[in-house]
């Protein structure tokens, strides 16, 4: 086996992964060190069965978080930020954020200063897993979540503070607006280029994975020139970047009799609010999903209730220079150190990430044995709660019960 090795990218895009690559890992605050613990066990085992000792993960542990804090008195060690950076692929738990006060979330901090512009969020039905869908297999969407703007970028003044007051007041003499006495006030930028270049992956990732539409979410009706702008723009980056790859769900009437020529995505929009309805009555009309930060989190944590919940609901955070892959869930702060919640969404990010290195064998080898797993009934809470006839085992215990499916 070589020395352990740094992944690179290419002038390209592509990755250069050594057959012992150093992947940098968070572990994460309340259930992660659990389902961490869990993730490395699978991801391990499916490369060694997969490549046979020809290939193997050194994990880089990161501090950040409460584990960050106590070691280095901070949370988001800038260090470990360029870890990440020079090293192009990680992994994270997820990590707590009080409400209301004390520190901004550190997982929107790390999209942010590392500009990981797309929430990559897929969600499809893995058989046997309980949905209260009436036809679960009908449900293949993918979440492309603007993550670097929109109400997350942060800019927001408590009420009664004097920069809410003066900004306030510039509302009043210079714009004409009168906000409600002691508003607490937040700003929701959305722009053009982080519209484009969010809607640009989502079409790509639609075009090269078979996906037949990109629906536009946005609240555009009421928020005209950000959601609004945000379906405008999206409309402009497929006419200008996809001229030949695009069409308008008009057009697919007008010119095509409702038939899209083949090799191409039909982008159409839709309000958000409609969509949480459609997205559960005719999930087969949706694929690929491209919508500002607020409502992809939203619609993310709603779709995942159709596959299964939160436990099974995996996530990347993808930019040009580095990924970082994470759960769509929390830190469940309620199960900490129990060994009890579902491992499944990180490990099925993990396998996302084997994906995206190009060890898709062994990406495979871990969805088939969730897969496997779930069908054999023995499962964590969330899952035997819903299954008749399920056996409820740990955290640890489902995990070696995917690792016991690997061929
Ligand atoms: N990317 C990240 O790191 C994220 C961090 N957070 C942070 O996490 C903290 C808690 O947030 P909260 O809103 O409670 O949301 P969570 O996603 O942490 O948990 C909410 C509920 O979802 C279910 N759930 C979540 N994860 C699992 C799992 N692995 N297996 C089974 N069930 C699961 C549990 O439901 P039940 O009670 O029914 O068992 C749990 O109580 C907050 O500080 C929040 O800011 C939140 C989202 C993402
Ligand atoms: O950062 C947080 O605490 C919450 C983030 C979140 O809900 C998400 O990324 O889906
Ligand atoms: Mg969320």
């Amino acid at each position: 086996m070589a020395n352990p090795a740094k992944i690179s990218k290419n002038k390209d895009g592509s990755l250069n992964v050594p057959d012992h690559p150093i992947i940098p890992f968070i572990e994460g605050d309340g259930i992660g060190p659990d389902i961490w613990r869990a993730t490395e066990a699978v991801i391990d085992a499916a490369v060694e069965k997969t490549y046979g000792g020809d290939r193997k993960i050194e994990w880089l542990e990161l501090p950040v978080g409460e584990k960050g804090y106590a070691q280095t008195g901070n949370y988001l060690p800038q260090a470990s930020l360029d870890t990440i950076e020079t090293h192009v692929v990680a992994i994270k738990g997820p990590l707590t954020t009080p409400i209301g006060k004390g520190i901004r979330s550190l997982n929107v901090a790390i999209r942010q200063r590392l500009d990981l512009y797309a929430c990559v969020r897929p969600v499809r039905y893995i058989e046997t897993v309980p949905s209260p869908m009436k036809f679960p297999e009908k449900i293949n969407m993918v979440v492309f979540r603007e993550n670097t703007e929109d109400l997350y970028a942060g800019i927001e003044w408590a009420s009664g503070s004097d920069e809410a007051v003066a900004v306030a007041d510039f509302f009043k003499s210079k714009m004409g607006v009168d906000l409600p006495p002691a508003s607490g006030i937040g700003i929701k930028p959305i722009s053009p280029a982080n519209t484009k270049r969010l809607v640009a992956s989502a079409i790509g990732y639609a075009l090269e994975n078979g996906f037949s539409s990109v629906t536009l979410m946005h609240k555009g009706n009421i928020m005209k020139f950000t959601e609004g702008a945000f379906a405008q723009w999206g409309y402009e980056a497929a006419r200008d970047q996809f001229a030949d790859r695009t069409i308008t769900e008009a057009q697919l009437y007008d010119r095509y009799d409702g038939k899209a020529p083949e090799g191409t995505v039909v982008i159409k929009d839709r309000i958000a609010d409609m969509l949480f309805q459609q997205v559960l009555l005719r999930p087969e009309e949706y694929g690929v999903i491209a919508t500002p930060n607020l409502n992809g989190d939203y619609i993310s944590d709603a779709l995942a209730a159709q596959v299964g919940g939160l436990g099974m609901a995996p996530g990347a955070n993808i930019g040009d220079v580095c990924a970082v892959f994470e759960a769509t869930h929390g830190t469940a702060p309620k199960y900490t150190g129990l060994d009890k919640v579902n491992p499944g969404s990180l490990i099925l990010s993990g396998a996302m990430m084997l994906d995206y290195m190009g060890w898709k064998e062994a990406g495979s080898a871990v969805r088939d044995a969730v897969q496997a797993a779930v069908k054999a009934r023995r499962v964590t809470y969330d899952l035997a709660r819903q299954i008749e006839g399920a056996q409820e085992v740990k955290c640890s215990q489902f995990a070696a019960a995917i690792v016991g499916q690997m061929k």
